[in-house]
């Protein structure tokens, strides 16, 4: 039986999400490394498999650590660490909890000890210690304002950083004179060290300038006493701290590319730092899928053409989604009517907003399947209302969480 376009899409994804789990990685890396006297500290969606993968390697050199991942993304307890869930991606009481057990661990360290610091994406909202008077609840406002202004994570870091004990190279500082290694799943595009996770262990490329500048463009309202303390300047220069890169979005298109061209594929990646709206990139997506099936170009068919970023939803509507689910509902708008044409859209860490569908895969009948049922698609984008409305057209993709985070990946199969 010939396999169907989407069955391809989600075997490419498969495969590609696989490639970029952090466990080799970090065990290479460390094997490399050598490390002893070791206190980790894992944080984000992946640190879980990330420090799983450390104490595999390290064994007893790691003398205490702590793991603090998002609800649903421990897999059990590991020998030796203490493992915390908490909210994400708003932060809550027991992100608060999680930190403040972290500092007591890495407390008192001298030149001799080394923390092993395990980054992955979602680490802002895990990790954190909010700076002087701003009060958790604050933190928390701040943050769903920031998630639904449209802002993206590089200008949302901008203001964490300056509100937190533990960011913009706040943490390294606390650890002084011990030394930091930092192994990082980075989700953030061109792999920006101070903007992963905030970049707890990095110098702050960002000031209070532009995080006031944030603030102001995108219309966040904030109480007196957070002003004040976004005045105090993040640290920018540290001298005991080195950091590794152990997978990217890079490494997951090319993966896409390699798992398309053994399907019979040709193939191109069309960019690895798409950076606008969700709807306008489904939109953009839609039209060049719409020049494939028409006119068998960009690239001659049978085609996967592979698109990696970080899309961003300015929320207004009271529906529910996320940005990869946005980004298929409005590619399935374009290309209505077409045969021969697949848009998949997935947030590589299984979450795509706050819903437990990872992405989207649409194809040229999902617009018709949302009308059959007697509603109309392009009302569920206005009301940012994507999840629904490919629930509906049964072109949800729901994975659980896969252990990696790195950004979005987007393909579009035509033949
Ligand atoms: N109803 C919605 N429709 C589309 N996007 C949404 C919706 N609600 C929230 N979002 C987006 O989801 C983002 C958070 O989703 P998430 O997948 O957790 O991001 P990340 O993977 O970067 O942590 C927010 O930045 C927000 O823009
Ligand atoms: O924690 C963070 O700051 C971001 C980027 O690393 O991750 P996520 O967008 O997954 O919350
Ligand atoms: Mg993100």
């Amino acid at each position: 039986m010939s396999r169907s376009l989407k069955q391809d899409a989600l075997t490419i994804v498969e495969e590609s999400i696989r490639h970029v789990l952090p466990d080799n990685a970090v065990k290479e890396k460390l094997k490399e490394l050598n490390l002893s006297r070791v206190v980790l500290v894992a944080i984000g969606k992946a640190a879980w498999r990330m420090a799983k993968a450390a104490k595999e390697v390290l064994k007893e050199k790691i003398e205490k650590g702590i793991v603090i991942t998002k609800y649903g993304h421990s897999e059990g307890e590991i020998e030796g660490l203490e493992i915390y869930e908490a909210g994400h991606p708003v932060p809550d009481e027991n992100t608060i909890r999680a930190t403040e057990r972290a500092l007591e661990i890495v407390k008192d360290l001298s030149e001799e000890d080394t923390v092993l610091f395990l980054i992955s994406g979602g680490g802002s909202s895990l990790f954190e210690k909010p700076k002087g008077s701003v009060t958790l609840k604050q933190l928390q406002n701040i943050t769903d304002q920031l998630l639904k202004s449209g802002a993206n994570i590089g200008q949302i870091n901008a203001v964490r950083k300056h509100l937190s004990e533990v960011k913009g190279g706040r943490f390294a500082q606390k650890v002084f004179p011990a030394r930091v290694v930092c192994l990082i799943l980075s989700d953030v595009l061109f792999n920006r060290l101070d903007v992963i996770a905030s970049g707890p262990a990095h110098p702050d490329l960002s000031t209070s300038e532009d995080a006031l500048n944030v603030l102001e463009k995108y219309n966040v309202q904030v109480d007196e006493n957070v002003l004040k303390e976004l005045k105090d300047e993040t640290p920018k220069i540290l001298s005991n701290v080195e950091s590794y890169i152990v997978a990217d979005l890079k490494l997951a298109c090319e993966k896409a590319v390699e798992v398309a061209e053994r399907l019979g594929y040709n193939t191109a990646i069309l960019t690895t730092s798409l950076e606008c709206e969700a709807r306008e990139a489904g939109f953009f997506v839609g039209s060049i899928a719409k020049e494939l099936v028409l006119h068998d170009r960009p690239v001659k068919r049978p085609c996967a053409l592979v698109l990696g970023g970080e899309t961003v939803v300015r929320v207004k509507g009271k529906g529910k989604g996320g940005r990869n689910q946005e980004l298929a509902l409005a590619a399935a708008l374009k290309i209505a009517g077409l045969d021969g044409v697949v848009v998949c859209s997935i947030g590589t860490d299984g979450t795509d907003g706050p819903t437990d569908a990872a992405g989207g895969v649409v194809d040229g009948k999902t617009v018709q399947r949302i009308k059959d049922s007697g509603f109309d698609p392009q009302a569920f984008l206005e009301n940012n209302d994507s999840y629904n409305a490919l629930k509906i057209s049964n072109d949800l993709l729901i994975t659980g969480p896969t252990g990696t985070n790195v950004n979005d990946l987007i393909l579009i199969l035509a033949k």
